[in-house]
């Protein structure tokens, strides 16, 4: 994460535009050197996820994983390569390369009134090269990256503008109107739900409008805690410049490294930390919005208003369909004095689970607790790097602690791991409930180390999906939110229906997991890893949707939500009208048509473009049916 920072070669315009008036300290309003350089392909992958030097490869056999930005960094990995052997039959290919940067592109579509305006009467910087275009045609849906190592995507953007600040936005928003130009606003491009990949049946001009260029610090109020940055920050940009102050604004997505501010606000993101920070909604206090219509925004920084409906909330999860935010103020709060790891292990996951339910009744969340199924628990255990001779005796002595004494059986254990912030007595009495409730639920004390190890590898684990597709395989997470009392049995459902769903597609080798990665007083969020070999599929990208289709189904039908976090996009746009009603999906079109009547912003997210989607998920569910279990829930309900 410790990563070098390249400068941004955006002049700041001399005078503040139109909108920094807000500015209560200017001391403080200040350009802010990003780790991401305008060229993002000159530190980020093209092909993939995250840093052009860090990677995991196969050497001689063994997992490694390379670079020198994270703990992993030079390690051997013998246990995970064994995982991945005994769960995937996979012997490592280290000859199999990665794919090239094309040679050439799709010609750009071009609108030469919109091209010559922006020449003429602006001073936005734009390009219109291939690799420009290419890298910021997608996010990091499996389909993203398949489509783009097999050069499978009909459109690319035509056209990349970098706007340096909201009166930049405005104007390239009425030229798009005018000249009838789809705009699409790109922040760190780690959407994981379609919502940055371009529509593959647009005729226009496509003009992505990418915000790294926008990402100064606009104010600080240390006496109301409050910020206002621009939206194009990265989220680590963010965080190192408000630490160097003391302050913080806690929000941590396990994307942070790359995502922006104006990504967390329009997707909605959730952070590791929300217990004590809040999630996206809960920080934001105001946001300005650009649309074809006008500027949206609240008009004062009150902490509350009885207003009519909120308006941050039709921003607040658009997706990129209604405009482009440009400014955000945040709440902040000091940095904790104290920061603690620790983890947990429980004799199986229904014990844990109680657990987890009992921590929220009582209000008492550490920052962060998670809670791993056994396989996740053995996958992470897996990750562990290689041992000395004394390292591995402890492991067994603790193994055997855990089995012989605590008669804990190996195949059902699972683990939570769990982050305290705060004043070192808060911390402390935090700790002590805590441990005192696992108890209750049979679960004990596993160390802090192993905590730290499971929020560290957080960050390291994104790598790994481009590693299986390299070797083979193909996987991806998908997440959801359900009430408490149908936690267990969705999570159970779920995997269940992933099972028989690859015995039906005769796939022999994969993996299912499930945790719990966020509490609230009524539920909690479930997130769940999928991969499988693709052994012999022509198209294995497509059953993989297939499944995820069902699984989602399940999800459904077990009374959980559409996305907790990740967002509908495109690729959960086939269910978004069922899930907010026909009154709510007409809601969303009338504002959509009184914000954007010509429909620039028509990157296709929440209700299904007009192009015909593909639809192979949809005839693969209509062929199977939910689990018995979903069947009787579904008649209870
Ligand atoms: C490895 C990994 C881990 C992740 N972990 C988490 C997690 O813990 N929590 C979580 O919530 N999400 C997570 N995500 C999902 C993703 O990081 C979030 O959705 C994030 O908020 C997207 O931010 P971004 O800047 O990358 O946006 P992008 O991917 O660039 O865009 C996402 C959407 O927001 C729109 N958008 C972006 N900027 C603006 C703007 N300024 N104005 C208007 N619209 C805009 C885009 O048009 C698009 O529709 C993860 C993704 C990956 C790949």
């Amino acid at each position: 994460m410790a990563a070098k920072r390249n400068t941004v070669t955006t002049q700041i315009p001399e005078t503040p535009p139109e909108g920094t008036s807000l500015a209560l300290d200017t001391r403080l309003s200040r350009h802010v050197e990003s780790v991401i350089p305008k060229k993002r392909q000159e530190a980020l992958k093209w092909y993939g996820w995250g840093y052009n030097d860090s990677q995991f490869y196969g050497q001689q056999g063994i997992i490694c994983f390379k670079g020198d930005k994270y703990p992993l960094s030079g390690c051997e990995l013998p246990s995970f390569t064994n995982w991945v052997k005994s769960k995937f039959n996979l012997d490592l290919d280290a000859k199999r390369t990665y794919p090239q940067l094309p040679e050439t592109y799709p010609k750009p579509v071009q609108n030469a009134p919109f091209l010559n305006e922006l020449r003429g009467c602006t001073k936005v910087e734009h390009s219109q090269e291939g690799v420009d275009r290419l890298v910021r045609s997608h996010g990091q849906t499996l389909n993203d990256i398949y489509s783009l190592w097999h050069n499978k995507f009909e459109r690319i953007p035509d056209l990349v503008v970098w706007p340096r600040c909201h009166d930049e936005v405005v104007q390239l928003v009425r030229l798009a109107h005018k000249h009838n130009v789809m705009l699409l606003p790109f922040g760190g491009g780690t959407s994981v739900s379609g919502a940055v990949t371009c529509p593959q049946k647009e005729e226009r001009m496509i003009c992505v409008l990418d915000t790294s260029q926008m990402n100064r610090m606009l104010w600080l109020n240390r006496e109301n805690l409050t910020v206002c940055f621009e939206s194009g920050i990265v989220g680590q940009d963010l965080e190192r410049v408000l630490r160097e102050q003391g302050l913080t604004v806690g929000h941590e997505p396990d994307s942070y490294e790359f995502s922006t501010l104006g990504g967390w606000v329009a997707t909605r993101a959730s952070g590791m930390k929300k217990n004590v920070y809040g999630n996206i909604e809960d920080l934001v206090v105001r946001v300005r919005m650009v649309t074809p219509s006008g500027t949206l925004e609240r008009e004062c920084s009150a902490p509350r208003v009885s207003c009519g409906p909120d308006f941050n909330h039709i921003i607040l999860g658009s997706e990129g369909t209604l405009g482009v935010i440009t400014e955000v103020v945040l709440k902040v709060r000091p940095v904790p004095p104290v920061q603690r790891y620790g983890s947990l292990v429980f004799p199986d996951f229904e014990q844990g689970v109680l657990f987890m339910r009992e921590v929220a009744r009582r209000r008492c969340q550490p920052a962060s607790v998670r809670l791993m199924d056994n396989e996740q628990f053995l996958f992470g255990q897996a990750l562990k790097p290689e041992k000395s001779w004394l390292a591995s005796c402890l492991d067994a002595i603790k193994q055997r602690y855990v089995t012989v004494w605590k008669g804990i059986d190996l195949t059902h254990i699972c683990a939570a791991t769990l982050l305290f912030e705060g004043e070192q007595k808060d911390v402390q009495r935090q700790e002590a409930l805590i441990y005192e409730i696992a108890a209750r639920y049979k679960g004990f004390p596993a160390g802090g180390q192993n905590g730290e190890r499971g929020y560290l590898f957080t960050f390291v684990i994104a790598y790994i999906r481009d590693f299986a597709l390299h070797q083979g395989i193909v996987a991806e997470s998908f997440e959801t939110s359900v009430p408490w009392d149908r936690c267990s049995l969705l999570c159970r459902c779920v995997k269940q229906r992933v099972v028989s769903e690859c015995a039906r597609h005769n796939i022999l080798h994969y993996t299912i997991s499930a945790r719990v990665t966020q509490t609230y007083d009524a539920g909690a969020c479930i997130y769940f890893y999928f991969g499988f070999r693709y052994l012999n599929i022509p198209d294995p990208v497509e059953v993989f949707e297939a499944i995820e289709h069902c699984a989602r189904e399940e999800i459904l039908a077990c009374g959980g939500s559409l996305s907790h976090h990740h967002g509908v996009g495109k690729i959960r746009s086939h269910w978004y009208r069922n899930a907010v009603t026909e009154t709510g999906s007409a809601l969303y079109s009338a504002a959509k048509q009184h914000l954007d009547p010509r429909n620039i912003f028509a990157a296709g997210n929440l209700l299904p473009a007009q192009e015909k989607l593909k639809k192979p998920a949809e005839a693969a569910a209509a062929a199977t049916t939910p689990t018995a279990a979903t069947a009787a829930l579904k008649a209870k309900l």
